[in-house]
């Protein structure tokens, strides 16, 4: 029986426990360009069995919020080297969360204050966050999209290619495709804001069709022992809706089986918020999508997230339910968590108030456990 705390190899990647870093917005990369309180934010946060980073643009089209990291300038790629290094110096593991936002921006984030892009030209009832002129920060109602062109995809495509590959050549472990929340990827899947009537719309194969041309592209580039894909079934952010949830992402997963990934993580309800949250007529099967996963040959690892505890994620890991635990939260306030976890200890409690945007209050502050009196 697996613990929390026991080691576990996924794909090429030798973690030291079970215990990951989940993708965290910030917006402290002003310019997309990690800096060095980056680089000690991550740091601290090494004894994490895996760190997966805050959402990373893989181009300026693909941005949607301010002060969020690129992956796609000189600039940024020095940027994460230096973060890269710090972690791997502190024994950690580190893979970058690939990102592209599609509908969730702002036309002044985009290239030539252009439109967002989107597989329709549907609106998002959503927000984004960006900065004013006097540097302070506010959220503000999403852009209308355009429809992305057929010969625009591939495009987007090749981008996903050169961002995983310039992510190995700055030092990272391996990525994680941004597959949830409503963005990109999850625009195309989700029946909401796919109307496409071309190949990339209507069946739940066409609306799946974008997801695997750039797991395809990905995987050929650096090899699928370094993917990892993080997907929501039913999460509701960023406007994002399917009546049938079930058959989509057992379709989903059922041809990820073919590609031997690192890890599948599955975000479990509403991202950051109630794990029961229903789309469609019946609550969501998880444990039948990881069985659906299995019966037709998927080895990756599965890493469960949302809401876990400490005593919950203990069980889910000892059940063999999961084999990782992804936490969100509780690593903003404790870089420490996973000694917390082990020792039974108490935990910081996060400051909302400074989740983004800003600088080192309530992002490299936090106490240590030693450091709590
Ligand atoms: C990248 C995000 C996600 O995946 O939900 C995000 C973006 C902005 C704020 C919180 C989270």
């Amino acid at each position: 029986m697996a613990s929390l705390f026991d080691p576990i190899t996924i794909g090429d990647v030798t973690l030291k426990n079970r215990v990951v870093m989940a993708p965290l917005t910030r917006n402290r990369s002003p310019k997309a360009v990690p800096n060095t309180l980056n680089a000690t934010y991550y740091e601290q946060r090494a004894s994490a069995g895996l760190l997966i980073t805050e959402a990373t643009a893989i181009t300026q089209q693909g941005q949607g919020y301010a002060d969020v990291p690129g992956l796609y300038t000189p600039e940024a790629l020095e940027g994460w080297r230096k973060v890269t290094d710090a972690v791997h110096k502190a024994g950690g593991k580190i893979v970058v969360q690939m990102w592209h936002v599609g509908r969730i921006s702002y036309t002044s984030l985009q290239p030539n204050g252009g439109q967002p892009v989107a597989p329709s030209a549907i609106r998002a009832k959503s927000k984004t966050y960006l900065v004013n002129g006097d540097g302070t920060g506010s959220f503000a109602e999403t852009s209308e999209p355009r429809a992305l062109e057929l010969a625009e995809i591939a495009g987007i495509v090749e981008d996903y290619r050169k961002a995983a590959r310039a992510a190995i050549d700055v030092g990272f472990d391996g990525v994680e495709i941004h597959a949830a929340n409503g963005y990109l990827i999850d625009q195309f899947l989700r029946s909401s804001s796919n109307k496409r009537t071309d190949a990339y719309g209507g069946s739940i194969e066409n609306r799946a069709r974008f997801l695997f041309e750039v797991v395809d592209v990905i995987t050929k580039e650096i090899g699928a022992g370094r993917v990892g894909i993080r997907i929501s079934p039913v999460t509701p952010s960023n406007d994002a809706f399917d009546p049938e949830p079930q058959a989509l992402f057992t379709y989903v997963v059922e041809k990820l089986a073919r590609y031997q990934l690192a890890y599948i993580h599955v975000v479990e309800g509403a991202t950051g918020g109630a794990r029961d949250h229903q789309q469609g007529d019946r609550p969501f099967d998880y444990a039948g999508l990881r069985a659906a996963y299995a019966a037709v040959g998927g080895k990756a690892a599965w890493m469960a997230n949302n809401g876990y505890d400490r005593d919950l994620a203990a069980r889910t890991v000892e059940s063999g339910e999961a084999d990782l635990v992804a936490f969100g939260k509780p690593f903003i306030a404790n870089p420490d968590l996973v000694r917390r976890l082990k020792d039974g200890a108490p935990l910081n409690a996060p400051d909302q108030t400074t989740f983004y945007g800003g600088g080192a209050k309530g992002y490299t502050d936090y106490p240590l456990l030693e450091q709590v009196a």
